[in-house]
């Protein structure tokens, strides 16, 4: 008989995109840094937490994370993008091997800004994260179908006003089979890798992809082969579209962690997620 799989540790982060001014990533990480201090050590424990700032402000955030007076917990400081070389005449681009260097912890690639404003396409994607885990950096993939797919129940057939649309996760699957099978086979087995699973149509709206929709597609991504070969624990699968407190409670059986924008400006609502998933 096979002995179960260890659980697979929890993980939360931020992106702050390009929304922070240098001095208000100082105070975020601050603040947020001081919150979490005040917390009993033991809420965190089973929990990763990320922050990826702005290639300019991350060897500050680092330093701030390294100095943190009360280290509660760990946070994984991580680059919102690199190139997929190490060292070279690429002028303007970011080495991986130097974030590696200063302390970065996790890369996130392929996100649907980067796909979409700089034409980033999955082989792009897939030689970037080959480049991180090369340097010993968690790639962090965004993956997700650029349309809302088509919805299942009509609302005359909803009992009840509130209840949630149920999209066809099906539709949503060869695309995201696509995006995920590129990045897998660029990295090899035993390396871990993070999969942010976002709608692009969720991305930066009113609300997140509706509960069961989005834990129907985390569940099905689990299922692809390239996945199931994977070792237990080594792939992570993270929801991110509009998400913040309040979400992780309905997407517990698909999905491992949050990935957040918007909703974690505010640090006290990312700590209050923070806390929501460490313990739920
Ligand atoms: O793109 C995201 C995280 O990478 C999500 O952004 P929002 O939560 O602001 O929609």
């Amino acid at each position: 008989m096979s002995s179960p799989s260890p659980p697979r540790r929890r993980l939360v982060g931020v992106s702050t995109k390009m929304y922070f001014s240098f001095a208000r990533t100082k105070t975020y990480i601050s603040t947020l840094l001081k919150l979490l201090s005040d917390l009993p050590p033991e809420t965190l424990r089973d929990i990763d937490i990320f922050v990826l700032p702005d290639h300019i402000s991350l060897t500050t955030v680092i330093s701030q994370l390294h100095n943190n007076a009360c280290p509660v917990v760990p946070i994984l400081p991580g680059a919102q993008d690199a190139f997929h070389e190490d060292a070279g005449a690429f002028t303007g681009e970011v080495s991986p091997a130097v974030l590696a260097e200063v302390g970065c912890r996790i890369l996130e690639l392929g996100h649907a800004e980067r796909r979409r404003f700089f034409g980033e396409t999955d082989k792009i994607t897939a030689k970037k994260a080959a480049a991180a885990a090369r340097n010993g950096i968690i790639p962090l993939v965004c993956v997700g179908e650029r349309t809302k797919p088509p919805v299942v129940t009509s609302s005359s057939q909803k009992e009840h006003e509130d209840e949630e649309e149920t999209l066809d996760a099906e539709a949503a699957l060869p695309e995201i089979r696509v995006q995920v099978e590129a990045v897998l086979e660029a990295v090899d087995d035993d390396m871990e890798v993070i999969l942010a699973y976002e709608p692009v149509w969720a991305i930066g709206a009113a609300a997140p992809a509706s509960a069961s929709y989005v834990v129907a597609v985390a569940q099905a991504i689990r299922g692809f082969e390239c996945v199931r070969r994977r070792p237990a624990g080594s792939t992570r699968i993270l929801y991110g579209g509009s998400a913040g407190p309040g979400l992780f409670e309905k997407l517990r059986d698909g999905v491992d962690g949050l990935f957040l924008g918007r909703f974690a400006h505010d640090p006290e609502q990312f700590v209050k997620t923070i806390l929501e998933i460490a313990t739920a």
